[in-house]
């Protein structure tokens, strides 16, 4: 299982939305991390096929997806950054609906419905029609919208932007149990979701991937300069303005804060980078909560 990206770009009129975009996705779970307007839906809907490319070359299996776009389409699921199902119809209608669309056979439609509905916790929420469902809901709804037909290819936009914490827990574990035998690119704001389950992340800037390994070797690009520096609210005021500070805490009534220390200036614990350090180190300059 091989999805080839080579030399992908996109112009919108005069701007360039992607460029010069290089990497190969083969089984397991691809977090797509950028900021704001940094090219992720872009890409998405270029592998989807929703939009055209303006330059570059898309090899499925060695083949350039053009030639084989039925084939392909076939073992794509894909999940869009906003809802679109028709709201009059109730769940079950709506993916039986799905299913007769890409020609699943009545049987298998049928189990699908019950796996996949039960695995995201909407069983009991079959019959209801879609325009009474929760925010979470819709979102949990379209998840089983693209896993129904069991794609080898699942591309997930901000799949958990409206789900509380526990249903988050809940799409995190289904995400890595159907990554076995599937590649699954997930574009996503929040680092905390793809952080551990994530085996390599792509890192967007402005529309060039500038960034793309796994979080070991992610991490490893702070090394030794994640710091947590105990500090009082004055000192902190000041030296936010000359550091980026991922988080602050107390313990026992003492500030904390999770500094990046690129110079190696301050005193303070070193500690693990995460993620969510590294994101910072790539996009905040120097920000500071608070
Ligand atoms: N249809 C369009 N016409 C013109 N410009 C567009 C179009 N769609 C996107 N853009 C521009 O392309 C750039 C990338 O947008 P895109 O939606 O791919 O970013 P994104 O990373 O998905 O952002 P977000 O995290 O906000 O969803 C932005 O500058 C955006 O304004």
């Amino acid at each position: 299982m091989k999805l080839e990206v080579r030399n992908c770009g996109k112009q919108y009129g005069e701007q360039w939305a992607l460029q010069d975009v290089n990497f190969t996705l083969t089984h397991g779970i691809y977090a797509l991390l950028g900021p704001n307007g940094s090219g992720k839906s872009t890409l998405m809907n270029i592998l989807c096929t929703l939009l055209e490319k303006t330059t570059g070359t898309l090899l499925w299996e060695d083949k350039e997806i053009s030639t084989c776009e039925n084939a392909y389409l076939q073992q794509l699921g894909y999940m869009p950054q906003t809802p679109c199902m028709y709201e009059d119809f109730t769940l079950f209608n709506f993916l039986s609906y799905m299913g007769v669309m890409r020609g699943m056979p009545k049987s298998f439609l049928h189990q699908r419905i019950e796996e996949v509905t039960k695995k995201v916790e909407l069983t009991d929420a079959l019959d209801k029609k879609i325009r009474a469902y929760s925010g979470g809901m819709k979102q949990r709804a379209m998840l089983c919208a693209a896993l129904l037909h069991d794609p080898k290819i699942l591309i997930l936009d901000e799949p958990t932007a409206e789900l509380d914490p526990l249903k988050r827990i809940l799409v995190q574990k289904l995400l890595m149990e159907v990554s076995k035998d599937k590649m699954i690119l997930i574009a996503t704001h929040v680092v905390s979701d793809v952080e551990f389950i994530a085996d390599q992340f792509l890192i967007l800037k402005k529309g060039v991937l500038i960034e793309q390994g796994s979080r070991l070797a992610l991490v490893k690009l702070l090394d030794g300069k994640v710091k947590e520096v105990k500090t009082t609210m004055e000192e902190y005021q000041s030296f936010k303005q000359q550091y980026a500070i991922s988080s602050i805490r107390y313990e026992h009534e003492q500030l904390i804060a999770r500094v990046l220390d690129l110079d190696d200036t301050l005193e303070g614990e070193v500690v693990t980078a995460n993620i969510n350090d590294v994101y910072l180190h790539l996009f905040g300059e120097k920000y500071a909560v608070l």
